[in-house]
């Protein structure tokens, strides 16, 4: 019987760290090894790479690449390995789907490979690594980094560290709690120094321990726009952002993890022999520093909290639009006699989502988010530089999708405004997060501002289909400007002067690669607005009924289309560039009169409570 592909648990296999071309495993010990390896880091230092491919169902191969390798040869080798016909598949790198050209594929950068939905059917041949295959012998570490920054300087020790124990037979210990699957990984003395969190088994992923299965990797996961298999990165991000430890985000990297510990769900051709053998599994992983702590948020008073810690948590929540800050994501650590305390972040893998939805801020109603920042906090803030947070990202996760870059640049650039302006993280964290009236889900206040930044921006296209030429920009602009006169009671100035100077602009169009996505999305559509849908029911994601949604001037939207938008009340990643430009002008231009009215609104509030007070 051959397996079939729609099932979500496929099988796990020992990785193979293939060179081309594909030669058997040779048996390497010792010395021979150490000196292999060294090898083939020279190599690739002078021309080759090497890159990770991880299949939707978590089977990762590790892949030394030539300068001559392109696709076709990949997937040839692919083939071999997985005994897959790769003519079913297309193989993705974040946003891109690679066609036959690998130049932009970076050193230790992993990639995906998809089954084509449009070809799948039940007689699809599965993924069945070859005994030969599984003869291969891993010719990486057991653990290896992904990504060359400086930051990843302590997570080195701790792996050399972790590497030491397991060869003495220090076992990782599960994690049983949160709902996808984590281990402790453990120095010679037994204490843990790293959790670790392996891609395919996150909720929903194929190989969660826990049972919450049913998605491949790449499909939208327990939040619909952040997708199955993508929160390892996140974790990452959310670490590289945090500057100088503002917030305190323990060191995180990403990693290519191999040991017997990792869990693989049964049922699938493939495991069974795999178990026989006493394979390992290798992964690819979030690898996070572990911090002894006492307690988390959610078992504790939070008056205790140290306003600094708090406002540095909700600055990066703000930034990284945090959809996951409950309590429990707060670790506590006593740190003194009289009850001070450390706040550690943790679990940031539902952050950047794809698109705005509603962020979770567990801290909005904690006393210390409604003091003002301090005159460091500002400072801090105000140096923040979403263009180089974005540099750097892609720098570092070369995987992380545009969408979610322009999310951070957005929360970025609406956190700096606000803090100008002079908003607190409690009003600012409001701002953010939708409400729910009439059991109805209302967009937040950010995404009314976005919604209407949107309107002008596309209006503009309908009215003046050539309006990139100058000057016709400006007679839409002042359309625009009347209608939002009447929402907000303000005139808005707008030039191309702040167009062409306007530093969200890289100077480069990502044209290309929105192209290369949407040809992704549309490949997948059918299926992916399926599960977007099923994920707006189980999240109770209500159809978009008020007028200010991007999507109800759209009478003409494909039920798919709607479908989609139905999770979201304006995307952010459909601009082309020139539009999301002058999106981001008009946001900003936008947000001096919603800032007002929130303040008018806090105001008001206050004085009910004083009143309310006299009695
Ligand atoms: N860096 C860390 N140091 C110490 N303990 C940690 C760390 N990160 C996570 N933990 C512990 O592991 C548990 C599970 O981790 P985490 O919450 O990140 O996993 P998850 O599966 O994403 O959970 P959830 O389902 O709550 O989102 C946490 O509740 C916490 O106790």
């Amino acid at each position: 019987m051959s397996r079939n592909l729609d099932s979500p648990v496929q099988t796990q296999m020992a990785v193979a760290v293939f060179k081309t071309p594909l030669t058997g495993g040779n048996k390497m010990e010792g010395n021979q090894h150490k000196h292999h390896q060294q090898q083939q880091k020279l190599q690739r230092q002078s021309s080759g790479r090497r890159v990770f491919v991880q299949t939707e169902t978590g089977c990762v191969l590790g892949m030394e690449l030539d300068r001559s390798d392109n696709v076709h040869t990949v997937k040839r080798r692919l083939q071999i390995a997985l005994n897959f016909p790769t003519e079913e598949s297309s193989l993705t790198y974040g946003d891109m789907v690679l066609t036959n050209d690998l130049s932009a594929v970076r050193n230790d950068s992993p990639l995906l490979l998809k089954r084509n939905f449009m070809h799948r059917s039940s007689s699809t041949p599965c993924l069945s690594p070859t005994g030969r295959d599984l003869q291969q012998k891993d010719r990486s570490g057991p653990i290896e980094i992904l990504g060359q920054s400086e930051c990843f300087s302590v997570v080195k020790q701790m792996v050399k560290d972790i590497v030491k124990a397991m060869k003495l037979g220090v076992d990782p210990l599960p994690v049983h709690s949160g709902l996808g699957g984590a281990y402790y990984f453990r120095n010679k003395k037994g204490d843990s120094v790293a959790i670790v969190k392996p891609t395919d088994e996150e909720p929903f992923a194929p190989n969660n321990p826990k049972g919450f299965v049913g998605k491949a990797l790449g499909q939208p996961g327990l939040k619909s726009s952040v997708r199955v298999g993508e929160t390892g990165f996140r974790e990452v991000a959310a670490y590289l952002l945090d500057y100088n430890r503002f917030a305190n985000v323990p060191p995180t990297a990403l990693v290519k993890i191999t040991h017997s510990v990792f869990n693989v769900n049964d049922g699938v051709k493939g495991n069974k022999a795999m178990r026989e053998k006493k394979l390992v599994s290798s992964k690819i992983a979030s690898f996070q520093k572990f911090v002894a702590h006492d307690f988390d948020a959610s078992d504790h008073g939070t008056s205790s909290f140290p306003v600094a810690s708090v406002h540095r948590i909700g600055i990066l929540d703000v930034r990284i639009f945090n959809t996951d800050r409950h309590g429990g994501n707060l670790l506590v650590k006593k740190v003194g006699t009289f009850g001070e305390v450390e706040l550690i972040p943790i679990d940031h893998g539902l952050c950047l989502p794809e698109t705005l939805e509603d962020p979770y801020f567990e801290w909005i109603h904690w006393p210390q988010a409604s003091i003002p920042f301090s005159d460091e906090e500002i400072e801090y803030i105000q140096k923040l530089d979403p263009v180089k947070d974005c540099e750097m990202l892609k720098r570092e996760l070369p995987m992380i999708r545009e969408a979610c870059l322009r999310v951070l640049v957005l929360c970025t650039v609406f956190l700096k405004e606000a803090a100008s302006y002079g908003l607190c993280l409690a009003e600012i964290g409001e701002m953010m997060t939708r409400e729910f009236r009439a059991e109805e889900e209302e967009p937040s206040e950010l995404e009314v501002v976005c919604i209407e930044a949107k309107r002008s921006v596309t209006e503009r296209d309908v009215f003046s289909p050539r309006s990139d030429v100058i000057g016709e920009a400006e007679f839409q602009f002042d359309l625009d400007c009347d209608e939002l006169e009447s929402v907000y009671g303000s005139k808005l100035q707008l030039t191309d002067d702040n167009f062409t100077k306007n530093p969200f602009s890289n100077g480069r169009s990502s044209l290309g690669k929105l192209e290369e996505s949407i040809k992704e999305e549309e490949e997948e559509d059918e299926d992916e607005n399926t599960h977007l849908s099923d994920t707006g029911r189980k999240n109770n994601t209500k159809p978009l009924t008020r007028g200010k949604s991007e999507n109800t001037s759209s009478g003409h939207k494909s039920a798919n289309e709607q479908l989609q938008a139905s999770a979201s009340f304006v995307k952010v990643a459909d601009m082309k560039e020139d539009e999301w430009v002058l999106f981001l002008e008009r946001f900003q231009e936008l947000l001096g009169p919603a800032f007002a009215k929130r303040k008018t609104a806090t105001l008001s509030k206050r004085q009910r409570l004083g009143t309310s007070c006299q009695f």
